[in-house]
């Protein structure tokens, strides 16, 4: 089932006698969601290595820069990017969140997002040029796989909450328990933004020009959003389920637009126009 060390530990503890580690949990260790892949490997790999190998083309691409140079550059960049994902890792270890497997795959699936979704390859091009009826089935059916998943599991006697069911169970404080950990949300966001980036397609419209503006107009621009975002989310009520799930399908679904389309055109000071609408 793909435990997590945190509680697999006190689950064998109950079935086997042989004295088991005592793991030390902290604020981090009370993930819900299945152990593998490592979400957080993933999602680190992924971006990293779209910015990454972007560079490293960039650099190639240079005329003014010199051959040995180039190859340093491009040497430091990968290694970081290295050193980044292991230390992710040991840190996924260390709180006994993960077994090493569970990281491994985690940056394979990162690669394989990188490729397929970010990075501009031809398997990427198909969702962002494409024209928004297809990508607004694309994640009507990705939604409708991923709750029909849910009901099958329901369907076949499996409880999709089990590990949700796990954290509870073995967690040591109850307060590091965060709700946007478990599967059920990871869907809610995933799902939101999926519909976000179909309201706003063909992405490759919006986000060719980021603007003339400086890179530090940008990252103030950038960073405000992220604050904002942050407070929004912050901001909404967790009292009500259904409300809440709402709200975070809501803020999830309009991100796209905000960092495709205004942020763009608050740095161009231009309209960034989509040539479908
Ligand atoms: O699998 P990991 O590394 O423990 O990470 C789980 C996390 O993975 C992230 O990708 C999700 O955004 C979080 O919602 C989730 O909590």
């Amino acid at each position: 089932m793909e435990h997590r060390p945190y509680w697999w530990v006190k689950e064998r503890e109950l079935l086997v006698e042989h004295a088991y580690p005592v793991l030390q949990q902290t604020r981090l260790s009370c993930e819900t969601g299945p152990g593998s892949p490592s979400g957080h490997v993933m999602g680190s790999t992924a971006v990293l290595f779209a910015i990454v190998a972007s560079l490293d083309e960039i650099l190639s691409k240079s005329r003014k820069i010199s051959h040995r140079t180039k190859a340093a550059g491009k040497y430091i960049l990968w290694i970081l990017f290295g050193a980044s994902l292991i230390l992710i890792a040991m840190s996924r270890l260390y709180t006994a969140t993960h077994f090493p497997h569970q990281c491994f795959l985690g940056f394979l699936g990162g690669l394989y997002v990188a490729k397929s979704l970010l990075l501009d390859t031809k398997m990427s091009t198909w969702w962002r040029n494409s024209k928004r009826p297809k990508v607004l089935l694309a994640a009507l059916g990705m939604t409708m796989i991923s709750f029909g998943a849910y009901w099958l599991q329901k369907g076949l006697g499996i409880d999709p909450q089990w590990s949700v069911k796990l954290a509870f169970k073995w967690c040591s404080k109850p307060d590091w328990i965060h709700v946007n950990t478990t599967p059920l949300f990871s869907l809610v966001r995933d799902c939101g933004a999926a519909f976000g980036i179909a309201l706003i397609s063909p992405v490759s419209m919006r986000y060719t020009s980021l603007g003339t503006s400086s890179c530090i107009v940008k990252g103030v621009l950038i960073g405000g959003v992220m604050v904002a975002m942050h407070l929004a989310q912050a901001a909404i009520p967790i009292g009500h389920v259904l409300t809440f799930y709402l709200c975070q399908f809501m803020l999830y679904a309009v991100q796209p637009y905000i960092y495709l389309v205004i942020v763009p055109f608050l740095a161009t000071q231009q309209k960034v126009t989509n040539k479908s609408d």
